[in-house]
């Protein structure tokens, strides 16, 4: 399996920003973790963090032909990004939207996600091993 794992706006800013939601770790730990798990399992693993809504749409359009599977963080893009959804309907493979807070306890304009029209799972309020999970749901 290739699983491509992306993340979205201001994650990158992860272990400092506002930690109290969304953890102490870093973007690289948390990358470091699934590669290990990766590398456990005899998967291939790649990812990209951008800031960039087009770049993020486009990287989903060559996972159409480079990828089997996609855990997504869109951040932000997940209330406003009906782009993003399109994207995502356009790649056969399986999807999981995984959000480090559970965004249904937060603020009312982050409960609804456009993605998880297409997801095929959903993990929020798991942190950082919400990843881990959605990497052992579509490995099962
Ligand atoms: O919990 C998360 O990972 C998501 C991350 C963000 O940056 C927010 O804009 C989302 O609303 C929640």
């Amino acid at each position: 399996m290739k699983l491509l794992v992306l993340n979205g706006p201001n994650l990158n800013l992860l272990g400092q920003r506002e930690p109290d939601l969304y953890g102490h770790e870093t973007l690289a730990d948390i990358e470091n973790t699934l590669r290990r798990q990766a590398l456990d399992n005899g998967i291939e693993i790649d990812f990209l963090q951008t800031n960039h809504e087009g770049e993020l749409i486009e990287r989903i359009h060559a996972a159409r032909q480079e990828s089997d599977a996609i855990i997504i963080n869109p951040a932000a893009w997940s209330h406003t990004s009906v782009a993003l959804l399109d994207a995502l309907n356009a790649f056969e493979g399986q999807v999981v939207e995984v959000h480090l807070s559970n965004i249904h306890k937060r603020e009312a304009f982050r409960h609804h996600s456009y993605i998880s029209a297409r997801a095929d799972g959903v993990i929020a309020g798991l942190g950082s091993f919400g990843y881990q999970a959605a990497m052992e749901f579509l490995l099962r």
